[in-house]
């Protein structure tokens, strides 16, 4: 049975609560100043990847007690549950295993005892024989054209990854022209249409239940558009496949099963990008790249299986953010990626750990009494810093931030990457070091300002520091470190959701607006006044119906 010890009654919180107050009067400034030895004790090195933790406010006692904690809630246990299949998506019955569909050593796995690796090979084989001959313009089109633009039509899970990969590995693409419709807004598919030809045109429909409401009518609206410029319905199968699980409902659109690349209930939607539903990413920069991306995620697999929690690359994220979000009240975690590629990274992950760890119910059925998921946010270095970083450094909130960047660009323009390497270093330091009043005055001295201007306004530019930051500097932004990378990320929120005692696989949040939506739907439309609900969503819907 899983472990149900609300955390906070775990002998290592109490620890932990202690340790916060000693640590109060101390610095990571003064940390390092103790130690000369701190960047080497506390950075892990990863293949092409250096992880260093050590601008925190962590000490050795703080890790001891953080890994305390890990042990306390018995994580090595949940871990092995999760590769050998246990059903650990507990209210939907459902075993959890994204490893599995980048699990290049093919060794067994095994769901209701049945080993997956035949079928996750299976699809991989059907989308590498599908991608090749789409990309060597061997697939026609009902004129006989090659294929040049793919439409991806799908939401959440079924969008952001495909987006967030695609566009962080551009270097890699081929000419087929990728586009994403994900918004019920008809804007989103209508701007499309206008870029796109129906005879070169193939559309994929990923959904896992092909039943969300946004895709399904996007998907519809493709097709009525396809037909209504020049499409058959006979030419159908040439222009639409699908991605999915539920073959049923594929089939009754009127896309063909053999058109259908199929994935599994255990592999969730949020996870899911490592599946067939990385078919428009496979399109994009063809499979021995999206091969890369999978042995990347799998490495990191191993690591975080196997690596001693101390040098445990998603253990030691997934304590740091704990200790902040529920010891220092930081209620939001900012990722933060300098390079221009990976500008969806931080998008990604909101969906990734917002919707896993999202969650106030703790395993027993009963509502937690502390912090579980942080709000996840970010935007691509340096532009954040022209955004947001006022209130990172002078802000009164708490902001843990992982800053990333490559150390080799895919563009090697003028001194752009040096300019940016010299922000991606300098904005950890400014955040740990900060700048005192003493050293504000006698920059106030320098420049010559008088006593009076030094009062005046000595204390704006007074930066208190002590602000933490992960930095994970790689190679270069390849697809096998974008793997390492997601999956490093994917691991980090499983670790978060064992020790906050929460089921992070599930999204029973996301139902009641859709319910909703669905009951107001048909009061839209007619023109009598809607009396059904409060008067404020009665007036809204009134005001819509009298302006429209
Ligand atoms: O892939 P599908 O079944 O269309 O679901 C799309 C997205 O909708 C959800 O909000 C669940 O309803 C996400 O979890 C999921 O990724």
């Amino acid at each position: 049975m899983l472990k149900s010890i609300p955390f906070d009654q775990t002998h290592a919180f109490t620890l932990l609560t202690k340790h916060k107050a000693e640590l109060a009067e101390t610095s990571i400034k003064d940390l390092f100043k103790n130690d000369a030895e701190r960047f080497n004790k506390f950075s892990i090195n990863f293949e092409d990847i250096l992880v260093d933790y050590s601008k925190n406010l962590l000490t050795d006692k703080t890790k001891a007690a953080l890994i305390a904690l890990a042990n306390e809630c018995e994580l090595d246990d949940a871990i092995e549950r999760m590769f050998t299949g246990d059903t650990i998506n507990k209210t939907e019955n459902r075993s959890v295993l994204h490893v599995a569909l980048r699990n290049r050593s093919n060794s067994p796995i095994a769901v209701d005892g049945k080993d997956v690796m035949p079928e996750v090979n299976a699809v991989l084989e059907k989308m590498k024989g599908f991608s090749e001959k789409v990309i060597s313009g061997e697939w026609k089109g009902y004129s006989d054209k090659a294929i040049t633009d793919v439409v991806n039509i799908g939401i959440g899970g079924s969008d952001l990854g495909p987006v967030m990969v695609t566009e962080a590995l551009k270097p890699y693409k081929n000419q087929l022209n990728l586009h994403f419709v994900s918004n019920v807004d008809g804007t989103h598919i209508a701007e499309v249409f206008k870029k796109i030809n129906p005879e070169t045109t193939l559309f994929l429909i990923a959904s896992k239940t092909f039943t969300t409401q946004e895709t399904m009518a996007n998907a519809h609206s493709a097709r009525d558009w396809f037909l209504a410029n020049g499409g058959s319905a006979e030419s159908v199968a040439k222009h639409f496949v699908a991605v999915s699980t539920n073959e049923k409902l594929v089939t009754a659109f009127g896309i063909d099963a053999n058109n259908m690349f199929g994935f599994w209930d255990w592999v969730g939607g949020r996870y899911s990008l490592w599946s067939a539903i990385g078919l428009s990413i496979i399109l994009s920069i063809g499979f021995d790249n999206f091969i890369e991306l999978l042995e990347g995620a799998h490495a990191m697999d191993k690591h975080f299986r196997t690596a001693d929690f101390n040098e445990n690359i998603p253990v030691i994220l997934a304590l740091l953010g704990i200790w902040y979000n529920n010891f220092y009240g930081a209620e939001t975690q900012a990722i933060l990626p300098y390079d221009q590629y990976m500008h969806r990274f931080a998008a990604y992950f909101q969906q990734g750990d917002m919707e896993s760890n999202g969650k106030y119910v703790g395993r027993d059925g009963k509502a937690v009494d502390y912090q579980t998921g942080p709000v996840i946010w970010g935007e691509p270095g340096t532009n954040g810093q022209h955004a947001f970083y006022q209130l990172i450094h002078q802000g009164s909130k708490l902001i843990p931030a992982d800053f990333l960047a490559p150390a080799v660009s895919h563009n090697q323009i003028g001194n752009h990457h040096t300019l940016l390497l010299s922000n991606f270093f300098a904005q950890t330091e400014a955040l740990m070091n900060g700048k005192t009043l003493e050293e504000v005055e006698a920059e106030f001295v320098k420049a010559g300002k008088t006593q009076a201007e030094i009062d005046e306004l000595a204390s704006f530019k007074v930066f208190k520091g002590n602000r933490p930051t992960n930095s994970i500097l790689f190679k270069q932004l390849t697809p096998r470190t974008l793997g390492s990378l997601v999956a490093m990320y994917e691991h980090k929120i499983f670790v978060q959701g064992v020790i906050w005692n929460i089921f992070s696989f599930d999204q029973w949040g996301v139902e009641l607006g859709k319910q909703l939506a669905n009951q107001i739907l048909p009061e839209l439309s007619g023109n009598e006044d809607v009396t059904s609900h409060d008067s404020s969503t009665n007036g809204l819907i009134n005001a819509y119906k009298n302006w429209r």
